[in-house]
């Protein structure tokens, strides 16, 4: 059998992930707004709840919320938008996120230091006789909790409010899969889904965020040996590349490789979890 053209399968993946050229950002952002307002309305949801970590991603996400919350507040419903900040420790680039929050104007901030738990999981754990290949494994490992353990305090929220949790994933990380499955590829509903990753900065710069912020280089910030480790070095393909190839445009051998091994390999992050066949 013939291997697929590359243009073949960039097309077939940008379909399988959503991906749409955005003309108008500002159209947007717009019926991003529209889709949380009808999720809210059909869900019948009191609260939104995000996590705010000083990216462009949650800065993005969140401002959606913010503007979805006040139009259903100003039909009448009941609804209000929580962001929470998650920082584990001290957060290097809490100055960020201070900036993402006072663009944002979430109708309420709750803050959460999710250290105490990472470590104490990590720390039974390890007195429960777990080990790792490494030091470098058991960091990569521990950063996954971190992740987790700000899915299990945006859910409590939730759950407290009556709320959907909002998760930040677009075509670009799920193509790639670079989030952690059941941390914050864990959410109810996903506004940015389907944008690239310049889309996303594209929305962001039509809503008014900071230059700064929609500029960033993103980082999941989650390894305590690298802290602030831009996902492009982990991932060994650059942003720019990623969305060349998400939007059609010819990439090089080794970035098409590159991306379609992580596509390949994430498989099981974009779907529900494998069970046995109906007989
Ligand atoms: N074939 C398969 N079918 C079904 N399940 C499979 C599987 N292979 C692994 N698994 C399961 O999946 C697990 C691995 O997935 P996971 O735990 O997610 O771990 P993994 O994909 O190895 O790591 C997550 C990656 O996402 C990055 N990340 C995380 C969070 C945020 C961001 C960001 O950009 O901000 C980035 C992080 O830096 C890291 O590179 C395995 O331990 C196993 O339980
Ligand atoms: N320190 C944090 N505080 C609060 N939420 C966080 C924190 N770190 C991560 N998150 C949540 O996890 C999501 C995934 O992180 P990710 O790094 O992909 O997005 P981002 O930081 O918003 O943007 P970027 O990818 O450009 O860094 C964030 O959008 C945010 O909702
Ligand atoms: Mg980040």
């Amino acid at each position: 059998m013939t291997e697929p053209l590359p243009a073949d399968v960039q097309r077939e993946i940008a379909r399988a992930l959503g991906v749409v050229p955005v003309p108008d950002p500002a159209k947007e952002a717009e019926r991003r707004v529209e889709f949380l307002v009808g999720q809210v309305r059909a869900t019948g949801a009191r609260s939104l709840v995000l996590g705010i970590s000083g990216g462009v991603d949650s800065t993005t996400a969140g401002r959606l919320c913010q503007l979805a919350v006040e139009r259903l507040r100003a039909e009448g419903h009941q609804v209000t938008f929580t962001a929470m900040r998650l920082p584990c420790g001290v957060q290097a680039d809490e100055a960020d996120a201070q900036l993402a929050l006072g663009f944002i104007r979430a109708d309420e901030v709750l803050t959460v230091d999710v250290k105490p738990a990472t470590d104490g999981a990590l720390a039974a754990l390890k007195a429960a006789g777990l080990t790792y290949g490494d030091q470098g494994h058991e960091d990569f490992v521990g950063g996954n909790v971190k992740a987790r353990q700000r899915m299990v305090v945006q859910y409590a929220a939730a759950g407290a409010k009556g709320g959907l949790v909002v998760g930040t994933d677009h075509a670009a990380e799920a193509a790639v899969g670079f989030f952690t499955k059941f941390g914050d590829g864990a959410a109810d509903v996903m506004p940015l889904s389907g944008l690239t990753k310049r889309q996303v900065r594209a929305v962001a710069e039509a809503l008014g965020a900071p230059a700064e912020l929609v500029k960033k280089v993103p980082t999941a910030d989650l390894e305590d040996l690298a802290p602030g480790r831009p996902d492009e070095d982990a991932l060994g393909v650059s942003y720019d590349a990623l969305d060349d190839f998400l939007e059609g445009m010819p990439v090089s051998e080794e970035v098409f490789r590159t991306v379609l091994g992580h596509y390949r390999r994430t498989e099981h992050k974009r779907n529900l979890p494998v069970v046995p066949p109906v007989v």
